[in-house]
């Protein structure tokens, strides 16, 4: 069975949202074979990351970066897993009021320290969440499911 990480820091209905469509997308009937564990940024650790075959990252721009909640994650499992999940495909959602491409950027020059692939162009979305915006996410949550199901037969991840 292979595994989808999602990481996501959740404060308010907009950043729920998102989170709800890429749950959605990642759990679509459509894709068989892959666990989807969920977990909040302040709570997620090296060993979810050691075992999932693709990652999903969930933020709002907050001062103009990442949350101060998905950074603690990526001071957390930085070192400890930098060389086992080198190539580990990830995807990005960020939710911001005006602008988010501080927080777009901060992730994805860490994500390229990290040695992980962006498989997928990120989700950046400022105001009230439309259908639109929903679909993207759920395409996001989707298709990471199935860069998870890919990585595995390759023999990535947590196998
Ligand atoms: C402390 C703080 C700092 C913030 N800084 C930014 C920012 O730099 N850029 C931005 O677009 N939004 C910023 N926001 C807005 C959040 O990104 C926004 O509240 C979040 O995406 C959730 O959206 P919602 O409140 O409409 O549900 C900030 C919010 C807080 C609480």
């Amino acid at each position: 069975m292979a595994r989808l990480l999602i990481v996501h820091h959740t404060v308010s209905p907009a950043t729920r949202e998102l989170l709800d469509a890429v749950l959605d997308g990642a759990r679509t009937d459509d894709i068989e074979g892959v666990r989807v564990q969920v977990k909040a940024a302040l709570s997620a650790n090296a060993a979810d990351l050691l075992e999932a075959d693709a990652v999903v990252l969930g933020t709002p721009a907050n001062i103009g970066y990442m949350s101060g909640a998905l950074k603690h994650f990526f001071d957390t499992v930085y070192y400890p897993v930098q060389v086992d999940t080198q190539g580990l495909p990830y995807a990005l959602y960020v939710h911001g009021d005006n602008d988010t491409s501080g927080a777009v950027r901060a992730v994805e020059s860490i994500a390229k320290g990290m040695g992980w692939h962006r498989h997928r162009p990120p989700v950046a979305v400022t105001g009230r969440p439309d259908a639109d915006v929903r679909e993207a996410c759920w395409e996001l949550g989707a298709v990471t499911a199935l860069a998870a199901l890919e990585h595995a037969g390759e023999g990535g991840g947590g196998g």
